[in-house]
């Protein structure tokens, strides 16, 4: 079995650059496949798992995708196939992304359901209610869920419920090709929606508001193929200034826009951790001792439930009493049981997780249970008593390319191993010997 091994104590300190976001460069390359003229170049894509599995959901449709050296050239000029089978919606979620630009430019789109994940159910009610005001007609039966509409789509004024990420983004992919205008009240406002507007604003769209909670969008008759560089990943610059204050170190993120990150930067400063911009990157200095804090997760610009866990990993060290109250998903605290394993002292109640610091956390075996999770238990191991193993690192490997490289290249005592390898040269070397 694969795992990655820290060792703790040391303090980490250089440089790192962070990567493409993973985020935004999933619904960016769901969106290429609305060109029907043209070639899209997409840049500074990240080698992760997703990136892998949303390029196998458009081969599979029979869109022409090449990526490499951080590149992706998607031509989806032939006529494409408009299903995406559970055996990718299954390892990614995000695959339900296809379904806006399919719906939008074929009148048809058919995917696998994605069900709950390890934490919440995630619905995709509002993107449905989306595309059904604007025309189209949802079956969901058999694990898919169907989509269709005779003709264009109409342009609608379509209010979220609550500001979804992935609805705002799939009816404003749909809305880029409907007839009229369609309006988003209470949009989602993350820096992702609005890289994904630009996109498809350079692909001939018509879109403004994006970052606001309230998108327009005229509909055009065609979107053609086109060039963007994808922002760089907030939530991995969020996990490596943490890797900095966790160990009371000092170090230069490059490739990280400090204004994507403001409510991280806010709280940890609170707690003492010195932040500044430099460059096109954030320094961050870890203080001698952390302060408590509490923390809210909320839809941007609120903090980010994308760095809860890790954030825990950090008022882990921090004197006092902490407390971490999630409202974004209803079941992301599966990292609790794996921290208590540490030795750490937590306690949930309803929504929230009290954290007890500053602890002695102790090296153990624990399993990456999202990748976020996993994150943060190689965090809280960069600072524990002896050797902490993670599992599971198929969660991780999604979201952080070489996060193992990354943190070695910081200092940190950390590597990358395969069980299976060592046990078969152990045995292999007995048999040598006897
Ligand atoms: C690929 C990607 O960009 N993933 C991000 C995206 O996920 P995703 O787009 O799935 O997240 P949403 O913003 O849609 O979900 C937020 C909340 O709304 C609920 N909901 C959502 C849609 C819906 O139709 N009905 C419904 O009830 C979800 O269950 C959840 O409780 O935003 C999340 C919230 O910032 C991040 O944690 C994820 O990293
Ligand atoms: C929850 C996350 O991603 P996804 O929506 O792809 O599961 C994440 O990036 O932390």
């Amino acid at each position: 079995m694969e795992k990655i091994i820290v060792r703790g104590g040391r303090q980490l300190n250089g440089t790192v650059r962070v990567e493409g976001a993973k985020n935004a460069v999933l619904p960016v390359i769901a969106a290429s496949i609305i060109a029907s003229k043209g070639k899209s170049i997409i840049h500074d894509v990240p080698a992760l798992a997703d990136v892998h599995t949303i390029n196998q959901v458009l081969k599979h449709m029979n869109v022409d995708v090449n990526y490499d050296n951080n590149t992706v050239v998607v031509d989806a000029t032939e006529d494409l196939f408009t299903e995406a089978p559970f055996e990718y919606v299954r390892k990614m979620r995000a695959s339900v992304l296809v379904l806006g630009p399919l719906l939008a430019r074929y009148g048809h789109a058919k995917v696998a359901l994605p069900g709950g994940c390890a934490i919440g159910s995630r619905p995709i009610d509002l993107h449905l209610k989306g595309f059904e005001a604007m025309g189209a007609s949802v079956h969901v039966g058999n694990g898919f869920v169907e989509v269709t509409t005779n003709g264009r789509l109409k342009g609608a004024k379509i209010y979220l419920d609550m500001p979804s990420v992935g609805a705002t983004e799939n009816i404003m992919m749909a809305a880029a090709l409907a007839k009229g205008r369609t309006t988003i009240e209470n949009a989602a406002k993350e820096p992702e929606i609005v890289d994904l507007a630009n996109y498809l604003n350079k692909m001939g769209a018509r879109i403004i508001g994006a970052g606001t909670e309230t998108i327009k969008i005229e509909g055009v008759d065609t979107l053609y193929g086109a060039e963007h560089t994808i922002i760089p990943d907030r939530v991995e610059a969020g996990t490596f200034m943490v890797a900095a204050a966790i160990t009371g170190g000092n170090v230069l993120i490059e490739n990280a826009e400090i204004d994507h990150l403001r409510s991280v930067v806010s709280k940890m400063e609170e707690m003492g951790v010195r932040i500044h911009e430099e460059g096109t990157g954030i320094r961050v200095i870890g203080p001698k001792k952390l302060k408590a804090t509490d923390i809210k997760t909320l839809p941007h610009p609120g903090f980010p439930t994308d760095m809860q866990s890790q954030m825990m990993a950090l008022m882990l060290q921090a004197s006092g009493t902490s407390v971490i109250t999630e409202t974004v998903f209803e079941n992301r605290f599966m990292h609790v049981e794996e921290f208590r394993r540490m030795n750490a002292k937590l306690k949930i109640e309803g929504r929230s997780v009290i954290v007890e610091g500053p602890g002695s956390l102790q090296g153990a075996e624990v399993a990456a249970t999202d990748l976020r999770a996993g994150a943060a238990l190689i965090l809280a191991g960069l600072v524990a008593d002896g050797m902490t193993r993670v599992t599971s690192l198929h969660h991780i490997d999604r979201g952080y390319v070489d996060i193992t490289g990354k943190f070695a290249q910081l200092g940190a005592d950390i590597e990358r191993v395969n069980d299976d390898v060592i046990m078969e040269t152990v045995t292999y070397k007995q048999v040598e010997v006897q």
